[in-house]
């Protein structure tokens, strides 16, 4: 289905069944509201599933990959030959997320939506909308067009995965100078200032981050955005990964499942889907707080609150495979403790032998 007719669909979370998780929560063996974010998970969940039976697994991690033509102007710490290695390197099992989704049972599918170079290999999932993007700093970054496109492939995705039987999704990304893109999308949608939303990304020195913070400006001024529309400031800044995040999100909210978000490049998806349809937000869950500067705001604008602070700079997903197994405690938490009643129930025959 075409993504932009979904989005009429995408519904408010139950609230009855978010009120009866509530009582239930109330009734288990601890102090009322002793869980407590795992308490708010609980609620969340049975509101997403609609059930307070709900369960979390299958999970499927994605990774998105996207090259950045900004990253002629030395925005970044590393060349985008490294968004190819890594990938390749995804595929091989070596990466963080690999080891992370074998530890925690996940499955990790790599996408590759706009990487420069092209790599034959039947586990990459060959979704390729362009060939990196255009330099922002002296273009768009991409097309409107491409970029619909590129959120379509995301959408798609997530849609297919849940009606294969997947309970939840996790979304991470692949590109090099990808903060450099987030930066400047959460500067036009949050309105904040440069020195708040702009950070080392894969380890800028000093002089490295003023030089990454005036190409920002620079590109800020040059195409004098006063719209607000999510789309425009998407195409503007790219990338072609960040877009098709922000698809897979609103596939989640569209599914009814939950999507676990990661760092700020996922975070810059979810400002944009945010912006699409609100109610999308209902169905995030903020896995951590990442040490780029601006995710912190871009949390606090969307509401959504971190369950992990483990100054993570790395993406990839790994903050939200990080975040799984307080998601299945909360799940198991929920629907295996017992209430009081059935405690009393249990103490009384404990009494009577
Ligand atoms: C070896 C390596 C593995 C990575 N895995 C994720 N990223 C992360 O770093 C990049 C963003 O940082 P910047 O905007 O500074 O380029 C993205 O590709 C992101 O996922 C990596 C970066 C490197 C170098
Ligand atoms: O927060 C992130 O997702 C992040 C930070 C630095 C580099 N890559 C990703």
């Amino acid at each position: 289905m075409n993504w932009q007719t979904a989005i009429d669909k995408i519904q408010l979370l139950d609230v009855n069944v978010m009120k009866e998780a509530e009582t239930h929560l109330d009734q288990l063996t601890k102090p009322q509201g002793s869980l407590g974010m795992l308490e708010d998970l609980a609620i969340q969940l049975a509101g997403i599933y609609q059930t307070t039976r709900f369960r979390v697994d299958p999970i499927t991690s994605f990774v998105f990959v996207g090259d950045h033509g900004v990253t002629e102007e030395g925005v970044s710490a590393f060349p985008s030959e490294v968004t190819t290695q890594m990938v390749h390197n995804f595929l091989h099992g070596g990466a963080a997320i690999n080891v992370l989704t074998r530890q925690h049972d996940v499955s990790l599918k790599v996408v590759d939506v706009g990487m420069k170079d092209s790599i034959d290999n039947p586990l990459l999932i060959q979704k390729k909308i362009g060939q990196g993007t255009r330099n922002f700093l002296k273009e768009k970054a991409m097309t409107k067009q491409e970029a619909i496109e590129a959120i379509q492939v995301g959408f798609d995705l997530g849609v297919m995965e849940v009606e294969n039987g997947a309970k939840g999704l996790a979304i991470g990304e692949m590109g090099i100078g990808n903060t450099t893109s987030s930066a400047a999308i959460a500067a036009s949608l949050l309105k904040r200032p440069l020195d708040e939303v702009v950070g080392r990304g894969t380890g800028l020195n000093s002089d490295q981050w003023l030089h990454k913070k005036k190409v920002i400006q620079q590109a800020l001024q040059f195409h004098n955005l006063h719209s607000n529309d999510p789309i425009e400031v998407l195409a503007t800044f790219g990338g072609y990964e960040i877009a098709a995040m922000t698809g897979m999100i609103l596939s989640a909210a569209y599914k009814r499942v939950p999507i676990l978000l990661d760092g700020f490049n996922t975070g810059a998806s979810a400002l944009i889907a945010a912006k699409i349809e609100t109610k999308s937000v209902l169905y995030m869950i903020a896995s951590h707080q990442s040490e780029e500067p601006g995710h912190r705001h871009t949390l606090q604008a969307l509401q959504i609150y971190p369950l992990l602070q483990l100054n993570l700079r790395l993406g990839e997903g790994t903050g939200a495979i990080l975040a799984l197994p307080i998601l299945r405690s909360a799940q198991h938490l929920f629907q295996e403790m017992a209430t009081f009643e059935e405690a009393n129930v249990a103490n009384k025959i404990v009494s009577q032998n």
